[in-house]
């Protein structure tokens, strides 16, 4: 039973309340001071508190600095709009004007309880999640990742500019959320960007924004990424794939905090952390002029390396567990097992795509399973698979993606290719570094 707490000096008021939430199964106490309520021990015992705004000598708002985490609901005489929403900004979760109706009060008290015990289960959950996976829902033991959730705590309170590297799917873009979760910039927005998903012609504008009229089509002022993820971090995914001039571009951000639009004369003030992450290695583009030495340097101030699934096979039995359970969830199947033949090949398996691969076999595994056990074939592996015709379909898509790429990609545009092949340019691009087909530099 909820226990709520009135704090009222009108004794008529304070039992009629008393006496009607009692009714509705409420287990109610009332006091006439705020230092009455605090003789009894501290406010924070109690599922909710009714305050009245005027207390003797005292003010309803000093009942919200005690109370903590348990709501606090201010009833005030003066219908005034004003304390009202002095209460609320102070952190009160509603407010009854007197004299009140009865079930108007009631249906306050209920709903407020209703989001403190919902959010009071929400911070349990998540403190279960945290006390499986030491950082925020990202699974793993294995000695490599115990040193990259030592760094992720380390880096992720300080502004740093951080640099993710790994390869593709090992999960630099859950690292950039988590930095930012965990950071004081928490309640600013993440803006994640992928920019090898961005045309090349695009993507100064899509970053930077434009003025009505910088180029053909731009047709109004529009505020790039980077402004729209001021007060908060920018996560830029990819940023090897930065063509040269968003890459002086984006120098000069860093450097100055300060943004101009494309097209535009003034500057703007930006404050941005920048979480960078990319499969490639930078000093080699650096060193063969792909990538400016500069931004590099204003990039690489702290650095966190994920480790390919082939270096932690510790982690792959958790993470395939995770992963059936979070595939499960999201088709909305009952819970499903690991056969212990599929738990083998996948242990076994290579994994060139890494976490992103595994959890890709496993939802199609939860979806070919006929039963609540996930089979060596229902993960279909190609070399594990017990049907040879299946692993020889998937190698001739295979091989078709690869002959329509390389017979393309020098006439089309990505956009272009990814809309031909049926599938969207982030997918275009995911392939390509599955299958190892890069694609080519432009020029300039
Ligand atoms: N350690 C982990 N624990 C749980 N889930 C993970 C882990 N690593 C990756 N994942 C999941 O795998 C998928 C791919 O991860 P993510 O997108 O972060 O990889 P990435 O390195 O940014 O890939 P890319 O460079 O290709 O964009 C996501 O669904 C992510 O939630």
């Amino acid at each position: 039973m909820a226990d709520v707490l009135i704090i009222e000096d009108e004794s008529i008021i304070r039992d009629a309340v008393a006496r009607y939430l009692e009714r509705h199964g409420l287990s109610v106490k009332g006091v006439e001071s705020l230092e009455a309520a605090l003789a009894e021990g501290p406010l924070g015992n109690h599922d909710l508190i009714l305050a009245d705004m005027r207390l003797p000598g005292r003010s309803g708002l000093e009942v919200i600095a005690e109370a903590g985490a348990t709501p606090v609901i201010i009833m005030t005489s003066y219908a005034s709009i004003d304390s009202a929403v002095e209460a609320m900004r102070k952190g009160a979760v509603d407010y009854v004007a007197k004299p009140f109706d009865n079930e108007e009060l009631r249906l306050t008290v209920e709903r407020a309880l209703r989001e403190h015990a919902l959010q009071r289960q929400n911070a349990a959950l998540k403190a279960q999640v945290n006390a499986d996976y030491p950082v925020d829902g990202i699974v793993g033991r294995s000695g490599p990742m115990k040193q990259v959730f030592e760094r992720v705590h380390r880096v992720a309170p300080t502004d740093t500019t951080v640099l993710i590297l790994g390869e593709s799917g090992t999960g630099k873009e859950l690292v950039a959320r988590a930095l930012h979760d965990r950071s004081e910039r928490r309640d600013g927005p993440l803006i994640a960007v992928n920019c090898a998903a961005i045309p090349d012609t695009l993507i100064e504008a899509e970053l930077f924004g434009h003025e009505k009229g910088a180029f053909t089509g731009a047709d109004r002022t529009r505020e790039g990424l980077i402004e729209a993820a001021s007060g908060g971090t920018l996560f830029l995914d990819e940023i090897a794939e930065l063509p040269p001039a968003a890459q002086a571009r984006l120098l000069r951000v860093m450097q100055e905090s300060e943004i101009r639009r494309v097209g535009a004369s003034q500057s703007r003030h930006v404050d941005v952390r920048l979480i960078a992450a990319t499969h490639r290695d930078l000093p080699k583009l650096v060193e063969a002029e792909a990538f400016r030495e500069d931004l590099y340097f204003r990039i690489n101030v702290m650095e966190i390396r994920l480790p390919p699934l082939r270096n932690r096979p510790d982690d792959i039995p958790e993470l395939a567990r995770f992963m059936l359970n979070k595939a499960c969830r999201r088709l909305n199947r009952p819970a499903m097992t690991l056969g212990d033949d599929a738990l083998a090949a996948i242990t076994a398996h290579d994994w060139p795509g890494n976490v992103r691969e595994l959890e890709n076999t496993i939802e199609r595994a939860v979806i070919l399973a006929d039963n609540d056990t996930v089979s060596v074939e229902d993960l279909a592996l190609p070399g594990t698979s017990r049907d040879p015709d299946n692993a020889n379909a998937d190698l001739s898509l295979e091989e078709y993606f690869r002959a329509f790429v390389r017979t393309h990609e020098g006439h089309l545009t990505e956009t272009e290719l990814a809309r031909r092949l049926g599938i969207s340019r982030k997918a275009l691009w995911q392939k390509r570094q599955r299958l190892g087909l890069p694609r080519p530099r432009q020029a300039g």
